[in-house]
């Protein structure tokens, strides 16, 4: 499998690990099972080497007190200051801005959750594969956005890439042992969002405060937004593209509004697999945590028959057309990928900002991709600098972007 390019685990001894994005959603569950599972400094298990949040200063010193980490980063350079003032006394180290935040990354550690949000994780991301952790992914969108640049570090590295995206856990969990060449198709559940029986009328008014009410998951406001246009299974297909090389036309997505089959496997023998669980984010972070052990989580238990049943339906793609253009960016590959995450980055913003309706999403991320792919006429981004020039070229229009 192509996501696992292993040193041998460590054996259930102290772990060094470090949290990126620790003030976010993903951040918060994680620290949550760290401290549950007891830090090395109280007879536990983890020592925490790093923490970075990007603006919440107060937020990073509690994690950080709570973890004794050694160092606490803020990206927005101009907080540093504050971070110190807040962090006195404590012992831990203050840091800021992004070089900063890559130093941090590039520090020894064996478990690195990446789990800051959008492509701004990225550097700090490749860092950490660079060093050869085993990196549990939770930011999807350093997939989508320089894949095949971030899957050669990787390799190169001899790093070791744990999905923590709950449905690309699923398909890790359950290819676990199996060979590739014997899978025939993934599927991808998706909730459907709180708009899946909307129609086109009503989601053209929706407001932010509608669009980021996950009917099952609670998750921080981008990606709430992204699986309101389900461009989040969007970028979740790209994203198994890359950890899971059965080729693009061998993925696909399948409604299931309950959110308890997190994805599915289908083999050659006709046999299907899959993941089940009640929808918290403890039990995949904790797969990664553990891995190649299981840990306790105090997620609530699946029970089925209070579930009574489990719903399924094919997508829209008319209501949701952010899936199709996925899809063809997928299918197109060189800038596509890039671009398409950019603009989605910029107008998901945008609309929570109150300046584009949410209809307008889907559409500036089409109008700046047909621009920005014809401008690169067949480029392949080849480095991390050909992608953040492709990055900051559909940014650029996608904040000019005039909304219909
Ligand atoms: N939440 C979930 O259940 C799931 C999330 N994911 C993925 O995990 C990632 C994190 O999601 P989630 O936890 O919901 O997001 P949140 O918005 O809750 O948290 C984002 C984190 O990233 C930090 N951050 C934001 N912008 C920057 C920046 N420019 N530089 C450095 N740090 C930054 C935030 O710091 P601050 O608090 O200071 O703003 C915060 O710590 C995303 O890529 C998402 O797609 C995947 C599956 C499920
Ligand atoms: C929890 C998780 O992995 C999210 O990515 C989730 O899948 C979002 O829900 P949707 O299925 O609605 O996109
Ligand atoms: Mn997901």
């Amino acid at each position: 499998m192509a996501v696992s390019h292993a040193k041998s685990p460590q054996p259930a001894s102290v772990r060094r690990i470090s949290i990126f994005g620790v003030t976010g959603s993903i951040g918060g569950s994680t620290v949550d099972l760290v401290r549950r599972a007891g830090l090395a400094g109280s007879g536990g298990r983890f020592l925490v080497e790093a923490v970075s949040a990007h603006r919440n200063v107060a937020a990073l010193a509690e994690a950080a007190r709570a973890l004794q980490a050694r160092v606490a980063v803020i990206a927005e350079e101009g907080l540093l200051d504050d971070l110190r003032a807040a962090l006195s006394g404590s012992g831990v180290e203050a840091a800021a801005g992004e070089a900063a935040l890559v130093e941090a990354a590039s520090r020894p550690a064996d478990w690195v959750m990446a789990a800051i949000v959008g492509a701004a994780g990225l550097k700090p991301t490749l860092a950490a594969v660079r060093q050869g952790a085993v990196v549990a992914l939770a930011n999807k969108e350093c997939l989508v956005s320089a894949g095949p640049v971030f899957m050669d570090a990787v390799q190169r590295a001899g790093a070791t890439l744990l999905p923590v995206d709950s449905e690309h856990n699923a398909i890790f969990q359950v290819l676990a042992g199996a060979r590739m060449s014997d899978v025939e198709r993934i599927t991808l559940t998706a909730s459907g969002g709180p708009f899946r029986t909307w129609d086109i009328a009503a989601m053209r008014a929706a407001t932010p405060a509608q669009a980021i009410a996950h009917p099952n998951w609670s998750m921080g406001a981008k990606i709430s937004v992204d699986s309101a246009t389900m461009m989040n299974k969007g970028l979740e297909l790209i994203e198994a593209a890359h950890l899971f090389p059965v080729g693009e036309a061998c993925i696909d997505v399948l409604v299931h509004p309950q959110s308890v089959v997190h994805s599915l496997v289908a083999f050659r023998d006709g046999s299907v697999l899959a993941q089940l669980g009640t929808p918290d984010m403890r039990t995949p972070i904790a797969h990664t945590l553990a891995w190649p052990d299981r840990m306790e989580t105090p997620c609530a238990r699946l029970d089925l028959a209070r579930v009574g049943r489990l719903d399924f339906e094919a997508p829209d793609d008319t209501r949701f057309p952010a899936l199709r253009l996925a899809r063809e960016a997928l299918r197109a590959e060189g800038v596509a990928p890039t671009v398409l995450n950019a603009a989605n980055e910029v107008c998901v913003a945008r609309f929570l900002a109150g300046e584009i309706g949410f209809l307008d999403i889907p559409a500036g991320v089409e109008r700046v991709l047909e621009a920005v792919v014809g401008e690169a006429a067949g480029a392949v981004p080849g480095s991390l600098e050909d992608v953040m020039h492709w990055d900051a070229r559909a940014r650029h229009l996608a904040q000019g972007f005039a909304a219909a």
